[in-house]
């Protein structure tokens, strides 16, 4: 037993966070475990749907879950929920909402991954899966978005700062160096072209580099520095072909962030909208089992929640 002072590390407005039991270690493996329990202290709603002074959107009665309607997440999101046993029943692929019957009352609906993120913020959605990249992009820690599940193991790549392999970048492996290089000016600034337009400019503000400029471009970045477009780039990477392909680097310092596939819900359906809640439990309840099945001992933290008429309780497993 021990006692444990725990940070709560979600995407959402600081939280009273007061942790209630223990901790267990295990020293007979490379790997710790622990769990305990927090109580979230989230403003009583009133007897209208307010939370914060702000509404919910709609007055649906509907549970919204938004999973990525293409691309990369897209198979990997269904086939997780396949076995978690919540197949999601389409009656045909152009069309973009459906169900899981095992989940009464919830509406699946298809969303390019940003989308989801922007319509858990409108209220439009309530729980949605998408990667951690887009989700803290388009979710600029905006305080009403939880990540209830952060390691749903799959959609692995990381967002990193890259360099050319040649020219003036040759003996750069750092951002620090990439910081004290000469060349940067403010009439001259480095120049990053990214898709990630609120994470770039804040990586950059957080590092100390004051004299960089971005521009944008919906794909194929790793062209921009050979084209002469821009001196560095800043996009996801995975297995790092690309890169490489393109005679481009990552540096020392350069991750952004490490990202994979993220469950996340809106504090503030999960706290008015009825129902909301037990089905996410529903779900990470699921989640929880097909990882412990398939010995997917990697998950960092789940979060249980359990409502009372004003807080949120959580359970945090973690094994790292
Ligand atoms: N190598 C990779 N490149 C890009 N995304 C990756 C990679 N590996 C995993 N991902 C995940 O897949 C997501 C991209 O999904 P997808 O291909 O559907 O693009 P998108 O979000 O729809 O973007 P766009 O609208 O630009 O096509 C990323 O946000 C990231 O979480
Ligand atoms: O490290 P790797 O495994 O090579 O993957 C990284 C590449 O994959 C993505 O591009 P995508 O294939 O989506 O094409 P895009 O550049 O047109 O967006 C990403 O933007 C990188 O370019």
């Amino acid at each position: 037993m021990m006692n444990l002072t725990l940070q709560l590390s979600l995407q959402c407005a600081p939280l009273h966070v007061s942790v209630k039991s223990s901790t267990s270690t295990s020293t007979s493996t490379a790997t710790r475990s622990w769990s305990c329990y927090a109580s979230l202290s989230i403003p009583q709603p009133s007897n209208v749907n307010v939370l914060n002074g702000t509404p919910l959107s709609s007055d649906r009665k509907e549970i919204r879950l938004g999973l990525p309607s293409k691309g990369r997440m897209s198979n990997d999101t269904l086939e997780l929920l396949k076995n978690c046993q919540l197949s999601v029943k389409q009656s045909n692929p152009r069309q973009y909402v459906a169900e899981i019957p095992q989940l009464s009352n919830l509406e699946v609906w298809f969303q390019r991954p940003k989308d989801i993120v922007r319509k858990l913020l409108s209220g439009d959605l309530d729980l949605g899966i998408v990667g951690l990249d887009t989700l803290s992009e388009y979710g600029q820690g905006n305080g009403d978005l939880i990540i209830v599940h952060e390691a749903l193991e799959y959609g692995d790549c990381r967002l990193s700062l890259a360099i050319p392999q040649y020219g003036i970048f040759e003996n750069i492996n750092s951002l620090e160096e990439l910081a004290k290089m000469p060349q940067w000016t403010e009439n001259k600034p480095l120049r990053v072209a990214t898709g990630f337009t609120y994470l770039g400019p804040k990586f950059m503000r957080e590092n100390g580099l004051k004299h960089v400029t971005f521009s944008t471009a919906d794909g194929a970045l790793e062209a921009a520095p050979a084209m002469g477009i821009a001196d560095a780039i800043l996009d996801l990477v995975s297995s790092g072909t690309t890169l490489r392909e393109n005679n481009l680097k990552e540096i020392e310092g350069g991750t952004v962030l490490e990202s994979q596939a993220v469950l996340v819900a809106s504090r503030k359906s999960m706290v008015q909208r009825k129902g909301v809640l037990e089905t996410t439990h529903e779900i990470l309840e699921r989640l929880e089992a097909h990882l412990r099945a398939i010995g997917q001992f990697t998950v960092h933290r789940i979060i249980i929640l359990h409502a009372s008429e004003s807080s949120v309780w959580c359970r945090f497993h973690c094994i790292c």
